[in-house]
């Protein structure tokens, strides 16, 4: 068996990508944030105060014939921009892409911090990340993909997310065609709950990738690519117009810059991010500066493979294997 659902940028600067989900009898279909830095599949709900959850879809248990309270079960996750939600659980058959898990945790939020409120696009998140990273007390519950990678035809999904189109999530098959070059793969360590791997060196503007190292994680939940700064400083002495801009906490630059690709390799294969896709979105509506797609993961202490990494590359999630493959595309 296998499951396939697109996937669609939320906004004009690819900010995240929203997908899709069915929960419960009858199904409601809530827009979520597939997040494979995570491994909580928590929503908006009934449960949620109105005043957060004004302007977003809902999920209301008490409406399905499926659902199930899972007794004195909680949960409550951060993530690395500092935004937070908790709640408490219940079980109820979740579909994606047309593969359903039965009895699959939904959690439920009964408190959500106000990026996820203003948030009104999104209904919540469903981690994609393993099982460790589960956030649920006393019985750690395990995500979707981890319910349903038995009954897949593979044990893997594939993240295929695109610059301002709709991409793809398939689970149980790799789609070959969605790539342009072969698959490179490298051993995948899930040990922290994300899907840490390491890139065997990088390169600017089409030079030869150097040997320097980078490890990191492939996380669809992240918006840009978060790198060690003497990576970054690499990248944009290359751009004549960037600059350290303290409001806006980033890199930017003029708008009309033609910007240089940013190459690394991994699994034995080259993936080059062209320098249309560094450059993000100007820094509000109209401006003729630019906020770069490439940022500092100094703050975070982890390097961030997130989208604008992603977008350049068919990515192939293999839990069966314990590895990640990545195909320029
Ligand atoms: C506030 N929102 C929508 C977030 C969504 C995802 C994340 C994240 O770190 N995922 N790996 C943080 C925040």
């Amino acid at each position: 068996q296998t499951g396939s659902a697109n996937t669609n940028p939320s906004d004009s600067a690819d900010d995240e990508y929203i997908t899709n989900v069915s929960i419960g009898t009858p199904a409601q279909v809530l827009p979520l944030d597939f997040d494979t830095g995570s491994s909580d599949l928590w929503v908006f709900s009934s449960e949620t105060p109105k005043s957060s959850a004004s302007g977003h879809v809902t999920y209301s248990p008490s409406k399905s014939s499926t659902a199930k309270k899972l007794s004195g079960a909680s949960w409550s996750i951060t993530y690395g921009d500092h935004s937070s939600s908790s709640g408490d659980v219940y079980t109820d058959k979740v579909t994606v892409g047309g593969f359903s898990v039965s009895s699959q945790a939904v959690e439920s939020a009964t408190k959500v911090s106000t990026q996820f409120v203003q948030d009104t696009v999104i209904s919540g998140l469903l981690g994609l990340g393993f099982d460790v990273g589960n956030t649920v007390k006393p019985r750690a519950q395990k995500t979707w993909f981890s319910n349903a990678a038995n009954s897949l035809a593979q044990p893997l999904f594939t993240a295929d997310l695109k610059h301002q189109q709709t991409g793809s999530y398939n689970f149980g098959f790799i789609d070959t065609t969605l790539a342009k070059g072969p698959i490179g793969y490298t051993p995948a360590d899930g040990s922290e709950g994300y899907w840490g791997f390491t890139a065997t060196g990088y390169s600017v503007g089409g030079a030869k990738l150097n040997r320097n190292s980078i490890t990191g994680i492939a996380d669809t939940g992240t918006t840009l690519l978060l790198l060690d700064d003497d990576v970054v400083n690499a990248y944009y002495n290359n751009v004549e117009s960037a600059q350290y801009d303290d409001s806006q906490q980033g890199v930017v630059f003029d708008c009309s810059e033609d910007l240089p690709s940013f190459s690394f390799g991994v699994g034995g294969t080259t993936i080059t991010i062209p320098g249309s896709l560094i450059n993000l979105t100007p820094v509000s509506d109209g401006s003729s500066t630019c906020f770069g797609g490439l940022q500092s993961s100094a703050d975070i202490g982890i390097n961030i493979f997130g989208d604008v990494a992603l977008k350049a590359a068919l990515v192939v999630f293999d839990l069966g294997n314990e590895r990640l493959g990545w195909a320029q595309k």
